[in-house]
């Protein structure tokens, strides 16, 4: 079911066409991943899904009802940002219980599991925290916190690979004990994407990417013999990158193939999530 949907959607900053015509939609209950080079949006998307800032042109709507001045709707999104909004002289545990106050039903018995988890001291000062525990202690808030739907923007910003561990398992573990819908960016495709249902890449301010990961797998191939193989072999395909090494080549491909390889010299694997999107957004870059 169709839960979030966004309507032609414009931004532009100082003559600056962020989002150009975004139509887009969010299922319930799934797991989103985000994804796009640096500026290309990702941050505008979620400030405008929450109404931290008013869109151009286009809206946005929860359930056919549009957000706009909308507190029940913005009522159900939390997003978790690089912005520090607590006051640096709250103590963690003070957090929980204004965000308890603010949203009510918050999760205190897997905010105070994952606090153990992540060692984070619940009476240290929010101000006293480093980068990566400031992050923990939002992350923890943004999963005990009574929503359907969590927006996650750079959610491992300043985590060690320990700490992303935990905020991964953390987020399989709410999840599935109480599936919501979550919309994550990230950089760490090949990290981040072992999570995800579904993956909504933007580039040039416009989604080039929308689908199931299962389906996007299915499609990005890695074909690499000798180029006049690989130029045969792949010629009625959708070739989206490639790459010389001495005589052999690789091309990318995003396309249904079959394995009828006997008559090639050449090599047929599965193309990871973050080549394939190195290839989008370098398409039609090579001149
Ligand atoms: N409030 C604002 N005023 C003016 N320009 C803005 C504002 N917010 C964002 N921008 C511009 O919009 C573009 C997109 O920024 P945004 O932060 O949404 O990108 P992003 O995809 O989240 O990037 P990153 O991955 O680097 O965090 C950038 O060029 C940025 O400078």
């Amino acid at each position: 079911m169709t839960e979030i949907k966004i309507n032609d959607l414009n931004q532009v900053f100082n003559h600056q066409n962020v989002l150009k015509n975004i139509n887009l939609e969010f299922k319930n209950k799934a797991i989103y991943g985000l994804l796009g080079n640096n500026g290309v949006g990702k941050s505008t998307l979620m400030n405008l899904m929450t109404e931290r800032i008013l869109p151009t042109s286009g809206y946005i709507s929860i359930n056919g009802h549009n957000i706009h001045n909308n507190d029940v709707a913005l009522q159900q999104m939390y997003l978790l940002n690089e912005d520090d909004m607590y006051s640096p002289s709250l103590k963690v545990r003070q957090i929980f219980n204004l965000t308890n106050e603010i949203y009510g039903n918050f999760n205190f018995k897997f905010a105070k599991l994952l606090s153990k988890k992540f060692d984070l001291n619940l009476s240290l000062k929010f101000g006293k925290l480093s980068t990566g525990y400031r992050t923990i202690c939002k992350i923890i808030v943004a999963f005990c916190v009574p929503v359907k739907y969590v927006l996650l923007d750079e959610p491992t910003l300043g985590l060690d690979a320990n700490h992303r561990n935990l905020f991964y398992e953390a987020l399989i573990n709410t999840y599935s004990h109480n599936p919501r819908t979550f919309i994550i960016s990230s950089h760490l495709i090949n990290e981040i994407s072992k999570l995800l249902n579904y993956v909504i890449f933007i580039n040039n301010g416009k989604i080039i990417l929308n689908n199931s990961i299962e389906i996007i797998m299915k499609n990005s191939f890695a074909i690499t013999g000798s180029k006049d193989d690989v130029k045969q072999y792949t010629r009625n395909l959708n070739v989206i990158g490639k790459r010389n090494l001495g005589k052999l080549s690789t091309f990318y491909v995003y396309d249904h193939i079959n394995n009828q390889t006997k008559s090639f010299n050449i090599k047929i694997e599965k193309m990871n999530l973050q080549r394939l999107l190195i290839c989008l957004s370098n398409i039609g870059k090579e001149g």
